[in-house]
């Protein structure tokens, strides 16, 4: 289980988290709901160690992450799918997959094969540079590049941002795979309410830097959701 705790994130003088403390646990969905610009990527930063905490704890299976450099991390089994996806874009595809083995030992540098189950595209482009890819196609990338990592927790943001329904179907049903497959924790941020229901166990919704409102995604208060999304 990933474990958040009193998290404070800070630019300069300004605070982007205040005391926030979530909990992902392994096997499960975990969603943060919010606007833009309430902290989320921040949260994020924090979580796989592109930003230092200014307070509070970070531990994944009992592991201390706080003061672990990214690399590390990702090395700890903390998979991470950037927001706006941050594919190289003149790397191939399977370039672009392949960066996902630097954390790896050397017997363990392959290409899952799920990768091309779940998104077969991949395969038909595996040749193709990273920026000729759609915005969809990136994104099916981006996922497959932290899934050669072999993660125990798949760290997403906001991974419909910009992308066609059809695709956000297909990434919707990659995630529950990977949830139910491997067991691994998946953590997500979003601002897209019906995505986050449809695939959550757990929501979380932030507002100015703070979780203002939390359950389980079955309960979760639609109305109380969609006041602190709109601005
Ligand atoms: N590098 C930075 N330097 C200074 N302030 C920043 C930086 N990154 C983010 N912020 C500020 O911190 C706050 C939280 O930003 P953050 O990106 O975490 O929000 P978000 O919920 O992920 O929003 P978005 O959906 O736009 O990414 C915002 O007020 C933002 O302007």
């Amino acid at each position: 289980m990933l474990t958040v705790e009193n998290v404070n994130l800070h630019y300069g003088a300004a605070q982007a988290l205040r005391g926030v403390s979530i909990n992902a646990e392994m096997g499960k969905i975990t969603c943060v709901l919010g606007r833009n610009g309430v902290g989320k990527s921040s949260l994020l930063r924090a979580v796989t160690g592109q930003h230092a905490v200014s307070a509070g704890t970070i531990t994944f299976n009992g592991q201390k992450l706080n003061g672990m450099a990214p690399f590390n991390r990702a090395r700890a089994g903390v998979g991470y799918v950037p927001q706006g996806r941050e594919i190289f874009p003149l790397l191939t595809v399977r370039e672009n997959l392949e960066t996902g083995f630097a954390p790896l030992q050397r017997q363990d540098r392959k290409i899952p094969e799920d990768i091309f189950s779940l998104f077969p595209v991949l395969q038909t482009m595996l040749s193709r540079r990273g920026g000729d890819l759609s915005g969809g196609q990136q994104q099916q990338l981006a996922i497959g590049r932290a899934m050669v990592t072999r993660p125990k927790i798949l760290v997403l943001d906001e991974p419909t941002e910009g992308i066609q329904p059809s695709i956000i179907k297909d990434i919707g049903r990659a995630i529950k795979y990977l949830r139910d497959s491997t067991g691994m924790a998946i953590l997500l941020v979003e601002q897209y309410l019906d995505f986050c229901r449809e695939l959550a166990d757990h929501v979380y919704i932030m507002d100015r830097g703070e979780i203002v409102h939390e359950g389980a995604a079955e309960t979760l208060d639609t109305a109380e959701a969609r006041r602190h999304l709109t601005v």
